[in-house]
């Protein structure tokens, strides 16, 4: 189920359309962000619900430090519901996630695919939005101890509105932002208002992106760069692009920013060799979300998501 798009909405997005396999192929055309550096700092109560979690890059800092691997999951927000999606927010935590990715359901998820999809059609007709998301995360974050990067497609930022919409997330503690089609040309206000209110905006880099891109992506990506290891889109793999290897080499020539692989990895032998490449972090996503989905009842499926994150947490270790 691919949205189909007039080329001009794909160029401001996602600027190529590969019409062969009908997927959306992902590029850093509509990755890069530059974060202002601000003197501004929050009020306080700004920082009163994170002050107790590290941000994402002090997790990588200390991660370093301890020479280990971050692991960071991505779950949809709502699926199967909101309430399970707290206890699974704890899950992950408890079993050894480094950061978790948490998604916020959108009715085109351009870069997604199936498995993620369908996660977020079916939050969504489950009646999941953003306040509903945020009253969630109100009470679980302050039981967590890892940093929860927010993950969202733009427009439900532009429907809130860019400050408004970082003072909310900021307030229940999110620490970071993953934009994955934020179009170059609008991300003046995206980048000033996340430094503002000291929310870590992280960028995308692809297998496809230009040297000179992907070094302007990697000055100004705050937190860690995500690099996706495969064109295409969202969707675990048989094998993880060898790819890989040489582009973390390539990037961690420009810079010693960490970065971590998302795209594809859905088994302990995936986390195992990119951890093995270098990566600094390993993004796990639609197997999770494909066990959430999939199981017969929350609690079921809570079950097997801590047995699957140990499973892939123990490659790490
Ligand atoms: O699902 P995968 O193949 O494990 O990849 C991680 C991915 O799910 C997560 O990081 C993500 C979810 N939606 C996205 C859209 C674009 C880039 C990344 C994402």
């Amino acid at each position: 189920m691919y949205m189909a798009v007039t080329a001009k909405s794909a160029s401001s997005i996602l600027p190529q359309h590969n019409k062969s396999h009908s997927l959306f192929r992902l590029d850093s055309r509509s990755f890069v962000s530059y974060p202002l550096k601000s003197s501004f700092s929050p009020p306080m109560a700004a920082f009163s619900v994170a002050s107790t979690t590290l941000g994402l890059s002090e997790t990588f800092t200390k991660l370093k430090r301890e020479g280990k691997v971050a692991f960071i999951p991505y779950i949809t927000a709502g699926d199967p519901d909101l309430s399970t999606t707290a206890e699974a927010l704890k899950v992950l935590d408890s079993c050894g996630s480094d950061i978790i990715e948490l998604g916020v359901p959108y009715s085109d998820p351009l870069a997604d695919g199936p498995v993620i999809q369908a996660a977020a059609t079916r939050s969504l007709a489950r009646g999941t939005n953003f306040d509903s998301i945020l009253k969630m995360l109100n009470e679980v974050v302050p039981q967590l101890s890892c940093p929860i990067a927010l993950f969202t497609y733009y427009n439900p930022i532009l429907k809130r509105g860019v400050e408004e919409f970082m003072i909310t997330v900021k307030e229940v503690g999110i620490h970071g932002l993953v934009v994955p089609d934020v179009p170059l040309e609008e991300t003046e206000i995206l980048r000033r208002e996340a430094s503002k209110h000291k929310i870590e905006l992280v960028l995308l880099t692809t297998p496809t992106t230009p040297r000179e891109r992907m070094k302007k992506i990697v000055e100004v990506t705050e937190g860690f760069l995500y690099l996706v290891s495969s064109i295409g889109v969202t969707g675990a793999r048989a094998s993880v692009s060898a790819k890989v290897e040489s582009l973390l080499k390539e990037i961690k020539a420009e810079s010693d920013k960490p970065v971590a692989v998302g795209f594809g990895i859905s088994k302990p032998e995936h986390v195992k060799q990119v951890a093995g490449w270098g990566a600094d972090g390993v993004i796990v996503g639609s197997a999770m979300v494909k066990i959430l989905g999939d199981a017969k009842s929350s609690e079921e499926g809570l079950k097997e998501l801590a047995e699957f994150t140990k499973s892939l947490k123990a490659a790490l270790l």
